[in-house]
């Protein structure tokens, strides 16, 4: 698209123009020094995204992709008005909330004997199929239902009719390049457009879009369609919850003025000024962070099994996020309610 800015370009400009976010290079370096405990374990290679995650597949097959594009399609807005009032999704003896809590009822569905990751299923699925499918253990229902309801249909249409009902074949037209990929995605997928405007330009940030990228090059464990060459192009993801965690670790700070108005609750608008230095600072920080760890683990001489690039940082921080959430109370994240993440 013409004068459309990359996630990374976008995230340098707002960094470089924020006034209620910032980056702090001490706090950039003890996150790296974090990682780089971290850099030759479990964590930081393709391999994490099953071995630590139950709900994920285990194939790398069709039907595996198929899988990571209906949870990437609605993977958005979980977050509820009161923390301790939220949707809860009861799956083989465990309860899950948030994201996880999408991933389990997509899975209750399959055992169910529900194709609800097949596009055919789901461009004709209506509303109350759609409820039933993401019902909640507790009163509290997924945010956006109705939307959700609306973005399967649409997707699900786009899918059968420009890649035969299978994201697999709009992978195999990415000739294994990352970018190509999120380009198609962007392009065929009204719903993945996460773009905005900051200081007179127009500026991108594709969350959903290069989380899908990832997530398929993780399914198909970074082999065969999923071998992108350039995999280590995509950034992290700009969702609510790292820029929660980056605060946390002291890499990313906020004006006073912003971080009261975080601490009421006051939502932010998609697009709003403050809402893109957060997710702006945010993406451009983890890729401060990864440089920094490159450079330490040079120093080091420490060698790794793959490259360590920003999607691994990401999903090392999003967890790490998840697993000190008691920690993390004090620390508000930013309310805003849209399809985008
Ligand atoms: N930056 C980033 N944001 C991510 C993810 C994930 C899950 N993905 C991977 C994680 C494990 C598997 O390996 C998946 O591949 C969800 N989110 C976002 O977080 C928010 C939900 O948060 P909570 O309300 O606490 O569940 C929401 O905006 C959702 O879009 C990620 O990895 N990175």
């Amino acid at each position: 698209m013409d004068g459309l800015l990359t996630p990374r370009e976008s995230a340098k400009f707002v960094a470089e123009n924020s006034r209620d976010v910032f980056i702090d290079g001490g706090g950039v370096r003890r996150v790296a020094e974090l990682l780089l405990a971290k850099a030759s374990g479990p964590e930081l290679r393709v391999g994490a995204w099953k071995a630590l995650h139950e709900l994920n597949p285990r194939a790398a097959d069709e039907a595996a992709v198929n899988w990571v594009f209906v949870i990437d399609t609605l993977n958005f807005s979980f977050w509820s008005e009161h923390d301790e009032h939220k949707c809860l999704v009861g799956y083989r003896g465990s309860t899950y909330s948030g994201y996880w809590s999408l991933c389990a009822a997509v899975n209750r569905a399959l055992d169910e004997g529900i194709p609800i990751t097949s596009a055919s299923y789901y461009a004709t699925v209506t509303l109350d199929q759609v409820r039933h499918v993401l019902r909640s253990d507790t009163d509290i229902p997924m945010p956006l239902i109705e939307e959700r309801h609306r973005i399967l249909n649409e997707t699900g249409k786009i899918l059968l009719e420009k890649f035969e009902g299978s994201f697999l074949n709009c992978v195999r037209k990415s000739d294994k390049s990352a970018q190509k990929l999120l380009n198609l995605i962007v392009e065929s997928f009204p719903s993945y457009r996460d773009v905005t405007q900051f200081e007179g330009k127009r500026i991108s940030f594709h969350k959903r879009a290069q989380i899908l990228v990832a997530d398929t090059w993780s399914v198909l464990e970074g082999k065969g369609d999923g071998c992108f060459k350039d995999i280590s192009s995509i950034t992290m993801f700009a969702d609510y919850r790292l820029p929660q965690i980056l605060v946390h670790l002291g890499a990313l700070k906020y004006s006073d003025e912003l971080l009261e108005k975080l601490l009421k609750g006051e939502m932010l608008s998609y697009g709003n000024r403050q809402e893109v230095e957060i997710r702006g600072c945010s993406l451009w920080c983890v890729e401060l962070v990864r440089d920094c760890l490159l450079e330490l683990m040079k120093k080091k001489g420490e060698k790794t099994s793959g490259e360590i690039n920003s999607i691994l940082l990401d999903y090392y921080l999003w967890d790490y996020a998840r697993d000190h959430r008691e920690d993390m109370k004090g620390i508000p994240f930013h309310r805003t309610r849209c399809i985008y993440y």
